[in-house]
C-alpha cells in the first residue's frame, strides 16, 4: 500500500543559545492510508518533534516529509491536530467553534453548518451546540476540539496526548470514540501518547522511540485480534497482556532500563501523564 505519510531521513536540530540540539535523527517511517499509527518513548525522545514535522510546523533540518507522495512544506488542510489542550475560544459557543475553520477559509455556509451539526449530534454535544467553553466538563470541551478539527474532513489526524488531562473513564470514552471515528472514516492517525496500554489498545503498529535524540528503536505490530476491537474492549484481549508486557519491555529497554528501572504500575512514561 501507498504511504499516506513518508519521514525520510529527517533529522530536526532545534537551534538555541547554547548551539544546535538534534531532537529528530535520520528517522525513515511509512504510515499507510487508513492505518493507526502510536509513537511511545521517554520525555524528550522527540515524539512532538515529530508531529510537528508532520503537520509542516516546523521544517526538517535534513531529510522529507510527504503527505500522500507530495512534499510537505507548510500547514495542510488535509491535516487534522488535536493536542491536550482544547484551545477553544472562550467567547465563541460550541458551534461557532467547531465552524472556524470553515470561517478562516472563507468557507462557512449551510453545507458547512449542516456537516458541523451532525458531527455535533454524533458526538453527543447536539444539546451544548450553543453552550461556551466554560459551561462544559473537560471531556465535553475535548470533543468540540475534535468536532472542530474532524468538519474539514482531514485525511490525517495528528493526537498529541489528547486524553492525558482527562479522568479515566472519559479518557477509555474517547478512545473509543476516536478509534470508531477514525475507523469509520478511514482517517490515517498518529497518536503521541505516554499510556502504553493506550498506544496498545488504539493502533496497528505502536513506534517505540530511544531516549534521545529520537531515533525509532523498534516497531511492534499489534495483533490482529486486538485490532479488531475498540479499544474499551481490546484491553480484555487474551493477547491484550502479553503485548502490553512485550511493549513495556522494549520501552524499558529504549530508556537504558532493565527490569528494575520500571516505574508505579508501569503504564505511564513519566510522572506527567
Ligand atoms: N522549541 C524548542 N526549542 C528548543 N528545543 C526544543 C524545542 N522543542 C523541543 N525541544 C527539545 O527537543 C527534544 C525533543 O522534544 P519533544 O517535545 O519533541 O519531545 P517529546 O518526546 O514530545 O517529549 P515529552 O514526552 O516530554 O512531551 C527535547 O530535548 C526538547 O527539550
Amino acid at each position: 500500500m501507498d504511504a499516506m505519510l513518508r519521514l525520510s531521513g529527517v533529522s530536526h536540530a532545534y537551534v538555541g543559545p547554547g548551539g544546535a540540539a538534534l531532537a529528530v535523527d535520520g528517522l525513515n517511517l511509512d504510515v499507510a492510508a487508513g492505518e493507526f499509527v502510536s509513537l511511545v518513548g521517554p520525555s524528550g525522545c522527540g515524539k512532538t518533534t515529530i508531529l510537528n514535522l508532520l503537520a509542516g510546523l516546523i521544517k526538517p533540518s535534513r531529510g522529507t516529509v510527504e503527505l500522500a507522495g507530495e512534499k510537505v512544506s507548510g500547514p495542510n488542510p488535509r491535516i487534522g491536530y488535536m493536542l491536550q489542550q482544547d484551545y477553544l475560544f472562550p467567547w465563541r459557543n460550541i458551534r461557532d467553534n467547531a465552524l472556524i475553520g470553515f470561517e478562516i477559509a472563507g468557507a462557512r455556509g449551510p453545507e458547512a453548518e449542516r456537516r458541523v451539526d451532525r458531527l455535533l449530534a454524533e458526538f453527543g454535544l447536539a444539546g451544548a451546540a450553543r453552550r461556551f467553553p466554560h459551561e462544559l466538563s473537560g471531556g465535553m470541551r475535548q470533543r468540540a476540539a475534535l468536532v472542530r478539527t474532524l468538519a474539514r474532513e482531514p485525511d490525517v489526524l495528528l493526537l498529541d496526548e489528547p486524553f492525558s488531562a482527562l479522568d479515566l473513564l472519559i479518557r477509555l470514552q474517547l478512545e473509543d470514540l476516536v478509534w470508531e471515528t477514525v475507523r469509520a472514516r478511514g482517517v490515517t492517525a498518529v497518536l503521541v501518547t505516554h499510556d502504553l496500554e493506550e498506544a496498545a489498545a488504539m493502533s496497528d503498529r505502536v513506534v517505540i522511540l530511544d531516549a534521545s535524540p529520537g531515533r525509532i528503536r523498534t516497531v511492534l505490530d499489534v495483533p490482529a485480534s486486538i485490532r479488531a476491537r475498540q479499544p474499551s474492549e481490546a484491553r480484555w484481549e487474551p493477547e491484550f497482556g502479553p503485548l502490553f508486557h512485550r511493549l513495556r519491555g522494549m520501552i524499558q529497554d529504549s530508556e537504558g532500563g532493565g527490569p528494575g528501572h520500571a516505574r508505579g504500575a508501569g503504564t505511564q512514561l513519566d510522572s506527567r501523564a
